[in-house]
């Protein structure tokens, strides 16, 4: 993908995304708005032109998959609408190379908001010198809002082109998943079976809704649907995995 006129853009997102993830949420106002077993949410309010776009960042960790396991469920067009309960379509506008695709995501409809529409590029790739000395692999997907030919925002209610349906709200999205695969090696040098992996997952989010929305409707929705959405993905690629053979 390194030709591809998005690169540069795509190599610094995902590189400040990575280190934005890694930063504890010790520092700065944090909030922890959920808990479910092992996953710890947390977000701060933030408003942009009046707009709610509070930065997201969960903590979790999952036993039994690894890091890759992890990112490639969330980074593949294949499986999405298995696990996301929000999207009413989805559309993969160009696959950019094997680990870069430019995705069209229609999501529901969120009373009384407008609905929404999201485009953005999407990235996996294994980060290859982690300063933590024992770590495993790591690896991230880092999707950024992009804007595409084929799919062009409407813009005062005129439409760039009749194919666009330009009805939809766009939305301004920067998500990062960063996956950390533990292995604790059996005692008995025996082969490492999936009881001995752990995965850390760290998933950040920030979703500039595009246009006005109620602060306490963006609000409501996020607090039911974030928990809901990486307890269903984690659980749904546990489940994937658990008889396949592990791929790191
Ligand atoms: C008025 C409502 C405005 C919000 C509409 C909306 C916009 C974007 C998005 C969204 C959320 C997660 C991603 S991702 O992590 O990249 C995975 C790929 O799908 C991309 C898009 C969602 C939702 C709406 C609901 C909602 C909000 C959180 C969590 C889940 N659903």
């Amino acid at each position: 993908a390194q030709s591809h006129v998005l690169w540069p853009e795509i190599d610094r997102i995902t590189a400040e995304q990575l280190h934005y993830a890694r930063q504890g949420v010790g520092e700065g106002v944090w909030e922890l708005f959920a808990e479910d077993g092992e996953m710890r949410m947390y977000k701060r309010e933030e408003e942009v032109n009046g707009l709610v776009v509070d930065p997201l960042k969960a903590v979790h960790t999952v036993k039994g998959v690894t890091g890759f396991e992890m990112c490639h469920y969330f980074f593949s067009p294949d499986y999405r609408l298995d696990w996301e309960t929000t999207i009413e379509q989805m559309k993969v506008l160009e696959k950019v190379s094997d680990d870069t695709m430019i995705f069209l995501q229609i999501h529901k409809r969120v009373w009384p908001a407008s609905q929404r529409d999201a485009l953005f590029w999407s990235h996996l790739r294994q980060v290859p010198d982690s300063r933590d000395p024992d770590a495993q692999n790591i690896w991230i997907v880092c999707n950024h809002s992009t804007e595409h030919h084929s799919a062009p925002e409407k813009s005062n209610g005129k439409y760039i082109r009749e194919k666009s349906n330009g009805k939809y709200i766009r939305v301004f999205l920067t998500v990062a998943l960063v996956c950390q695969t533990m292995i604790e090696p059996p005692k008995n040098g025996a082969q490492i079976t999936r009881d001995d992996l752990t995965c850390k997952i760290t998933y950040c989010s920030v979703v500039n809704p595009g246009g006005w929305a109620p602060a306490s409707v963006l609000r409501a929705v996020y607090k039911r649907e974030y928990p809901k959405f990486l307890k269903k993905f984690t659980h749904y690629v546990y489940d994937q995995c658990k008889n396949k053979p592990i791929r790191f």
